[in-house]
């Protein structure tokens, strides 16, 4: 193993549970390796609905002392935390590539986004303002304050192992919340190193709790996680299917939900954008994270009067990719994260070429061998393709044409997701109207990378409920309670 990553103080073999770093009760356990080259990691539990049960307890026990600290000194914790995430920036962004395999120049700008949801909400801490409204009756005023919700159950994917726990973990502290976090199992290494930075800054036990499991008992832990009445609120980032399951789950209590689920992001080319600037754009859409990503561009429509063109420039540009193990030389694109993640790749590039699709580049699996796959660009694309109507969740740009702008319109918000969408045009009048036309949460203008800890990140439609980030991600984690005083003079 890369001796930075094997010899890291932050490489973990035990699930963190009420401040102790536990093995599951069964003493089974997974191992986790490198999707670069299948090297073995590490080994952590296997953890059931047992293991979810004592973390949620060790959460609620935890809950009033940190509710009643005061946001100036949950701020100071939070604060610690980020600090000792740049610090160990490095650390962090090795182990993700091992884990993950994105490339380490994206795992190092991933540590960094990651800690800036510490950074803020560490700041947002303190501005949980409630409010004043006019009362109803002469001997009436109403006060409406803001209140921690409770325990917190957070299930996070493995395409942003770091982000997606911080995005969620963060916000709920701040907001004086405990929180149980459910890592996937092919990333539960960033998760755990994230516990040991956590400790470090002085985060009391019982506040943060890492459960770490194979696929296999990933259902057993998210009915407890779902169902446990002692949980108030569940938020979770990932595949639209399991999001539907976890949100029936919940509704048995009744439980707050935030989702953040699958995307099908169009990009749409208008014959006055600056192209050169859209395949700049398109380049860090689609291909970040070897195209792993919710809100990369999925579908690409460009206009036809420039669309030959689009196509040569993008050609040019995806040809100079460096495909490669992330932790060595200036790789741009790593391995996906599984076979199945190849299967899906594959079996999308099929459909579209049997239906009248061409390759324009790349389209099928890399000559490094593995999950590798070479960056691959479909012309003449039409909509009743399946990469139409899915999300590829890999490094494939489909290219649609249309003609008019109405059009353009019609075939974006055909699907039923709604997450990000993107869009090159010049003219004002076009980029209003586009923009409010568009069914999505989020919509980048002239612009490929949306993502920042200041703005709200979250979808409509089946895209998800609720907005991560942002000073409306405090709130996700909050509840409002109405006082009303009677008898004043
Ligand atoms: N919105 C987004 O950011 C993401 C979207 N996706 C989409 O989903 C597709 C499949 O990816 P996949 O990783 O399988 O996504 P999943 O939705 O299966 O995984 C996301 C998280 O949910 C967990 N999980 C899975 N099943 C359950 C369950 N029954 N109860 C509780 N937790 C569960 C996973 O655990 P475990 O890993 O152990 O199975 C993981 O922690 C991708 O191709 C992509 O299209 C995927 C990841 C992120
Ligand atoms: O794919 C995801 O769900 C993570 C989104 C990453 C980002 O914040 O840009």
């Amino acid at each position: 193993m890369n001796p930075v990553v094997s010899h890291s103080a932050l490489l973990r073999n035990r699930a963190y549970i009420n401040g102790e770093w536990v093995q599951a009760h069964s003493g089974q356990s997974f191992a986790v390796t490198n999707p670069a080259n299948g090297e073995h990691l590490s080994d952590v539990p296997d953890m059931g609905a047992e293991d979810t049960r004592a973390a949620i307890a060790a959460a609620e026990a935890a809950w009033p002392a940190w509710r009643a600290v005061p946001a100036k000194e949950r701020a100071a914790i939070l604060r610690r935390w980020f600090d000792l995430m740049m610090e160990h920036k490095e650390d962090l962004a090795r182990l993700m590539t091992a884990e993950q395999g994105k490339p380490l120049a994206e795992a190092r700008g991933e540590v960094g986004y990651g800690a800036s949801f510490v950074e803020w909400f560490a700041e947002e801490a303190k501005r949980a303002y409630g409010d004043v409204i006019p009362g109803h009756g002469r001997d009436k005023r109403i006060l409406v304050i803001k209140q921690p919700i409770g325990v917190v159950a957070a299930i996070t994917p493995w395409n942003f192992p770091i982000a997606m726990i911080t995005r969620k973990v963060a916000p709920a502290l701040a907001a004086g919340c405990p929180v149980v976090v459910k890592p996937a199992e092919d990333t539960p290494l960033c998760a755990l190193a994230l516990a040991v930075l956590a400790e470090k800054a002085g985060l009391p036990a019982g506040l943060v709790n890492i459960v770490t499991c194979s696929k296999a008992r990933a259902p057993e832990v998210g009915e407890e996680l779902t169902t446990n009445p002692v949980v108030r609120k569940v938020s979770f980032t990932g595949s639209t299917p399991v999001g539907k399951l976890l949100m029936r789950q919940a509704s048995s209590t009744v439980k707050k939900v935030s989702l953040e689920l699958g995307g099908n992001a169009p990009f749409i080319v208008f014959d006055d954008a600056d192209l050169d600037a859209a395949v700049t754009g398109l380049m860090a859409s689609k291909y970040r994270n070897t195209g792993q990503t919710c809100v990369c561009a999925n579908r690409i429509y460009v206009q036809s009067s420039v669309y030959d063109a689009f196509v040569e420039k993008l050609k040019s540009a995806v040809g100079n990719l460096v495909v490669g193990p992330g932790l060595e030389g200036e790789t741009h694109q790593g391995p996906l994260i599984n076979q199945a993640a190849v299967d899906k790749v594959e079996r999308h590039i099929a459909d579209a070429t049997s239906n009248g699709a061409r390759v324009a580049l790349g389209g099928k699996a890399h000559a490094l061998g593995g999950t590798f796959f070479e960056p691959t660009i479909l012309t003449d694309v039409t909509q009743d393709m399946l990469v139409a109507r899915e999300e590829t969740f890999g490094p494939v740009a489909p290219i649609f044409r249309f003609e008019t702008e109405d059009q353009a319109i019609t075939m974006a918000n055909d699907s039923e997701f709604g997450l990000a969408a993107y869009f090159y045009s010049q003219n004002i009048q076009r980029i209003w109207h586009v923009a409010e036309s568009l069914e999505t949460g989020m919509i980048g203008i002239n612009d490929g990378i949306i993502s920042t800890e200041t703005a709200p990140f979250g979808g409509v439609k089946e895209s998800g409920l609720g907005r991560e980030g942002s000073r409306y991600g405090l709130d996700e984690f909050m509840e409002l309670k109405y006082l009303c005083l009677g008898g004043m003079r």
